[in-house]
């Protein structure tokens, strides 16, 4: 495995963070979500990122994110942001890709009114199904597995598979 790192990708809500964490210690290493180490890095919200300096400014600390992990991480398991495949296509020279593809409605029944207020592009629901039929196919090309709608366990589950495999 490249790095021996995991990704996980998929659309906002789709669990990465929480299948990333759990995954982790069941494999006994660490694990990281770029949005967290933004946060911490700059010591404020995502959410006011966005509102402060706007999209581009933060598509760019993602991408300095990018290569810092490239650089120094391995055998981790990362979540990263939703957006972060679409505005770094060469997402896989870091870490083995693996999309959690969860249905647009599945994710709206997950989330609570604070997690979606913690996330700028989900305000506008309408806009966020068309963000998430944009990237779907762009997650598709940009991973080298897919998970599709499994409940927490099940996708635990087929990630192991995947590494005990390659
Ligand atoms: N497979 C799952 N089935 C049901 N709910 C889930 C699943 N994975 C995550 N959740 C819930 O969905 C919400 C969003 O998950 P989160 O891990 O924050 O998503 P992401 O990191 O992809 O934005 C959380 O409340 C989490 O507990
Ligand atoms: O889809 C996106 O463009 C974004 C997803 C968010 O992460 P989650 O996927 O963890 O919600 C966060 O990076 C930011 O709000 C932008």
């Amino acid at each position: 495995m490249s790095a021996g790192n995991v990704i996980l990708t998929g659309f906002m809500g789709s669990g990465k963070s929480t299948i990333g964490r759990i995954l982790a210690k069941e494999l006994n290493t660490y694990f990281i979500d770029t949005d967290n180490l933004i946060e911490y890095f700059e010591n404020r919200s995502i959410k006011e990122i966005f509102e402060k300096e706007g999209e581009e400014s933060f598509r760019k600390k993602e991408r300095y994110c990018f290569e810092w992990i490239k650089n120094n991480v391995k055998n981790t398991v990362i979540s990263v942001g939703g957006g972060f495949p679409v505005f770094i296509p060469e997402i896989k020279e870091a870490g083995v890709v693996i999309y959690l593809k969860v249905d647009f409605d599945d994710i709206l029944k997950r989330m609570s009114e604070d997690e979606i207020a913690k996330r700028p592009l989900f305000q506008d629901i309408k806009k966020a199904k068309e963000l998430f039929s944009k990237r779907d196919n762009i997650y598709r090309q940009l991973a080298d597995y897919i998970i599709e709608n499994r409940d927490i366990d099940g996708t635990i589950k087929k990630i192991k598979g995947i590494i005990d495999a390659s």
